[in-house]
């Protein structure tokens, strides 16, 4: 860390007089405009308004409760992700709400870590409403409260809680029943080995399949048991070990259990599972998102923000042995290998339809997004153009949106690519263009001076086919021409994206192959072929496309396989590698 002289000489400081006057002003502006539903009260109230003490302020719940409890044991806090500058602090009564403004208002608390903007206190008659539920849900997700009465709930918690086979994990406790579950596997051994399944857990199977919410008996549970500050990794249940639905049944505390897409790990889900409730996990929420508990000793209520405690919680997994392969239509989020379609292809054939779904497909679904984002072009491949001389002819293969065809800087330039959806949109800004498969050029040998074919060779799926694309290129281009390729690299340290990632600690270790297409979790890349997501919008409607990332000295060796030409140079720009080539 370092020393921070102007945080040093602020903490503890108190605005007072016109500036504090200006910021109580400003404060209750930002509360109009964001949750007009709260009214401010000129008489004391034992609700406080907060402001500079969200975690959009860098102020976490755990400095909040360090700076607000010793002044009231019993203070409870509203707090949002990260939309507002401002919390919520319900006091235990009037009088401990004047003291706590009394003590904090206007002042800079010297238990703020990062933040020193001073805390603005004014009272409200109310806190916000809970609000409709903005949110996105997964879809197939149910919940159904009230599902366990009081007494069954007691019944299962004595069973469960002083069961002699309870095995601790490292921040829970498990029980199983019928068939065990494999922790090294995440997938479950044979009957034999079961402990059996109690009458109380068959007479909820019972009921289960008698509300139709499962039509075959569950024959693995799992319970487990959770202290506060307990939870569980975010996982899928095993897609070709366990059938559809998978059932959780909680018990004693309410919890947050969150969601996460598989395709894109930003789009969260928190979703509030009540004591005594049943969630069904079915279909894309089961086989799309992973789900987890964070631990934690409390939870933020999405629907109300409002901080709920946790409370020893008790669930009840219920599964069904799968005895037939999974055919879901997730099979991106699969484990069952369909007959190499989700593997890393191994023929002609299987690379050409992989390119076809996770390639070509897919940038004719993004194109007009695809083309708002992408203006800026590299450094070096502007260079290379830079250096053609004026009035030479230069292709661009796999030109997108025609950003290297426009600037109109005295070449003759023909930009080609195989979406449609980008040849319209790069045709509109008056660019020569063809649509055509890089591999298959509508050009004449050796008929242009340079070519440039920027982020497309790694969209090729086999080692041949990426050798026949360098091929192509020089077939087009004159003896002495210069090509200008870029890839992916598999070292992403030095990208903006990369940078903004703080997780320096997590070494790229060395490179484990599978030969199966995994997601990639925007995390360092840990094979070298993978489905990348690209989302949208909001909406968070995401598309998987797929690369093959470069190894160090990879790009060299391709080069190097193919006759008739040299690598001039090889640079790495933000992730990428920019090679130039020369035909000879
Ligand atoms: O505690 C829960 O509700 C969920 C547990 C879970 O996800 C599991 O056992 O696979
Ligand atoms: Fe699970
Ligand atoms: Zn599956």
């Amino acid at each position: 860390m370092y020393f921070n002289e102007d945080k040093a000489k602020a903490i503890g400081t108190r605005f007072e007089g016109g500036k504090l006057a200006k910021k109580v002003h400003k404060s209750i502006e930002q509360l109009k405009r964001h949750d007009p539903d709260v009214e401010v009260s000129s008489e004391p109230t034992k609700f406080l308004l907060v402001s500079n003490s969200s975690i959009l302020c860098s102020v976490t719940l755990e400095e909040l409760e360090e700076i607000f409890i010793p002044l009231d044991e019993k203070a409870e806090f509203i707090v949002y992700p990260n939309k507002r500058s401002y919390s919520f602090v319900q006091c235990s009564s009037i009088e401990a709400a004047q003291i706590v403004r009394k003590e904090l208002h206007g002042l800079i608390p010297p238990q703020l870590k990062v933040s020193h903007q001073p805390f603005i206190i004014s009272f409200v008659c109310n806190l916000p409403e809970a609000k409709k539920c903005e949110m996105f849900r997964p879809a197939n997700l149910k919940l159904v409260e009230d599902y366990v009465s009081e007494n069954l709930e007691n019944d299962l918690v004595k069973l469960l809680t002083n069961h002699p086979k309870v095995q601790s994990l490292k921040h829970r406790a498990v029980v199983h029943f019928g068939h065990v579950f494999d922790y090294n596997t995440n997938s479950a051994s044979e009957w034999k080995e079961a402990e059996p399944i109690p009458p109380v857990i068959e007479a909820l199977i019972d009921r289960l399949i008698s509300d139709k919410y499962i039509t075959e008996r569950s024959d693995q549970i799992t319970a487990n048991v959770y202290e506060p500050g307990h939870g569980i990794p975010s996982h899928y249940d095993t897609h070709s070990a366990f059938d559809d639905p998978i059932i959780s049944i909680s018990l004693l505390s309410d919890v947050v259990m969150e969601f996460k897409d598989g395709a894109n790990s930003a789009r969260i889900a928190p979703v509030l599972l009540k004591a005594r409730s049943l969630c069904l996990i079915e279909g894309e929420s089961r086989y799309r998102w992973k789900h987890g508990i964070v631990n934690r000793k409390y939870d933020v209520d999405p629907r109300t923000n409002r901080v709920v405690p946790r409370k020893t919680r008790v669930s009840l997994t219920l599964r069904k042995i799968r005895r037939k392969p999974c055919e879901c239509q997730w099979k991106e989020f699969c484990d069952w290998d369909r007959k190499g379609e989700m593997s890393v292809p191994s023929s002609e054939d299987l690379a050409m339809k992989l390119e076809n779904s996770y390639v070509s497909n897919v940038y004719e679904n993004i194109a007009s997004h695809f083309d708002e984002t992408r203006h800026s072009g590299w450094k070096a491949v502007k260079k290379f153009i830079d250096e053609i001389p004026r009035g030479n002819l230069m292709y661009d293969v796999g030109c997108g949106n025609g950003k290297y065809l426009i600037p109109k800087d005295g070449l003759f330039k023909i930009g080609c690519d195989m979406c449609l959806g980008l040849c319209e949109i790069a045709l509109k800004k008056d660019c020569y263009i063809a649509r055509c498969d890089a591999l298959s050029l509508p050009f004449r040998d050796t008929s242009a001076d340079a070519a440039i074919s920027i982020a497309v060779l790694h969209h090729i799926a086999t080692f041949e086919r990426r050798k026949r694309m360098i091929e192509e290129l020089l077939r087009v281009v004159k003896p002495g021409g210069m090509i200008c390729v870029t890839v992916w690299s598999m070292d992403q340290s030095q990208s903006e994206y990369a940078k903004m990632r703080s997780n320096k600690d997590e070494v790229n270790e060395e490179i484990k192959n599978t030969d199966r297409l995994k997601i990639h979790d925007g995390k360092d890349f840990q094979q070298q072929d993978v489905l990348v997501p690209w989302t949208m919008d909001q909406k968070g409607e995401t598309f998987l496309r797929y690369y093959h990332v470069f190894r160090e000295g990879e790009a060299e060796q391709l080069v190097d396989s193919v006759d008739g030409c040299e690598l001039v140079s090889i640079e790495k720009e933000q992730g990428n590698y920019i090679l130039v080539i020369r035909k000879i």
